[in-house]
């Protein structure tokens, strides 16, 4: 069921545009990830949404209420959208007590204490925190005062919750847990989750649906598997994965098949983005590093190329690799020695885009 609707939304801010008209929709019981760089517009974007930002552009539904239509002069304050919200910084109030800080927005709402009380017990005891109800902020470590943000948020039973970088001041430990239960807990309400986040494995591992921005626009969106596996440019393959990227030009190409080479390689690979490609064109292909098997001997799809070194980074090895002006990394499981190596890269793997696509 659809609980949020973003259509042609447009921000301008000190003179610039921000957004160019994003457009999408949420359903419950999923989290949509809003994936980009820094400065894409993924903060504005759920402030738009939050109703801290009025965008000048565009229509904006939560649940069954129009939050915002510029046409006929709708704008909902914050307050009147059903939203629950989660900063980077959790925003709590140092001076109150964990049970006040969650409890606080209902007692403005004129809720009566003996049902703010249960309330709040309730959603404290859900996220384990029933216990720490009388402590304060500086009593608790980052991820329960995480946690606290999160119930605080949670507490006006929102029909969509906006998480903005919720992990990001989480140890990297603490982040892979916190991602784990923060998608079971969504799951679990069957509410609406937006995430902003820089993070493509935060984005990969939680998400239910991914909108990757640039610039202010949404430039590809769909399930992580279908973006990391089939990004439709430049910018969403390179934005995604641990990557090879060889800059060459294109010596044949023929249907989505082509050949971009460069001084001392050539490779074999599949047209991403056909759009300015053609023989002699300069090109730029992009391969996972997962994608490249190393190996002793020549065969199908392999080429020879030079191995530099062996780093060490503790569940596998690292093989940095050279042939001509490419060089590439690869992963394995044991250290090889210095020399002439054979390294498997299929055509499928190798992602071919034209070379004026970095800015698109
Ligand atoms: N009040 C403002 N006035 C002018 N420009 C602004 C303002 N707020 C944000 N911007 C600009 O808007 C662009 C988008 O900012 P935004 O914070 O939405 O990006 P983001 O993708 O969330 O980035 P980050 O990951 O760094 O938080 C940036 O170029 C930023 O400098």
């Amino acid at each position: 069921m659809t609980e949020l609707v973003v259509n042609n939304v447009q921000k301008w801010l000190g003179g610039l545009q921000i957004l160019k008209g994003a457009s999408f929709t949420a359903s419950r019981g999923a989290i949509v990830a809003l994936l980009g760089a820094s400065g894409s517009g993924k903060t504005t974007l759920l402030r738009c949404i939050a109703g801290l930002e009025q965008p000048e552009i565009g229509y904006i539904k939560i649940g069954d209420r129009v939050a915002l239509d510029s046409e006929k002069k709708i704008a909902l304050a914050p307050e009147q959208r059903n939203i629950g919200l989660v900063f980077q910084s959790y925003a709590l109030w140092p001076h109150r007590s964990v049970r006040e800080n969650v409890g606080y927005g209902l007692k403005l709402r004129g809720v009566s204490s003996a049902d703010l009380a249960a309330r709040v017990q309730i959603i404290l005891d859900r996220m384990g925190l029933g216990h720490l109800a009388d402590r304060y902020p500086h009593q608790l470590s980052g991820g329960q005062q995480q946690r606290v943000a999160i119930c605080r948020a949670l507490i006006y039973e929102p029909r969509v919750l906006l998480l903005d970088e919720p992990l990001s001041n989480l140890d990297a430990k603490l982040r892979e847990e916190a991602r784990y239960w923060i998608r079971k807990l969504i799951l679990d309400l069957e509410i609406c989750a937006i995430l902003v986040t820089h993070d493509q494995t935060e984005a990969l591992a939680a998400a239910d649906h991914i909108l990757l921005l640039k610039d202010g626009r949404i430039v590809q969106e769909g399930p992580p598997h279908d973006i990391y596996s089939n990004p439709n440019s430049f910018y969403s393959a390179d934005f995604l994965g641990a990557n090879n990227v060889a800059r060459g030009a294109i010596t044949e190409i023929a249907g989505d098949r082509a050949v971009i080479a460069g001084e001392g390689w050539s490779l074999e690979g599949i047209v991403k983005e056909g759009r300015g490609l053609a023989a002699a064109e300069p090109a730029q292909a992009v391969i996972r590093v997962e994608q490249l098997k190393v190996s002793d001997a020549p065969g199908l799809h392999r080429i020879e190329m030079e191995l530099d070194d062996s780093l060490y980074l503790g569940d596998k090895w690292e093989y940095r690799l050279r042939c001509g002006t490419f060089t590439a990394k690869a992963h394995g499981t044991r250290p090889l020695p210095p020399g002439a190596v054979w390294c498997e890269i299929p055509p499928e793997s190798v992602w071919v885009f034209p070379a004026s696509s970095a800015s698109t």
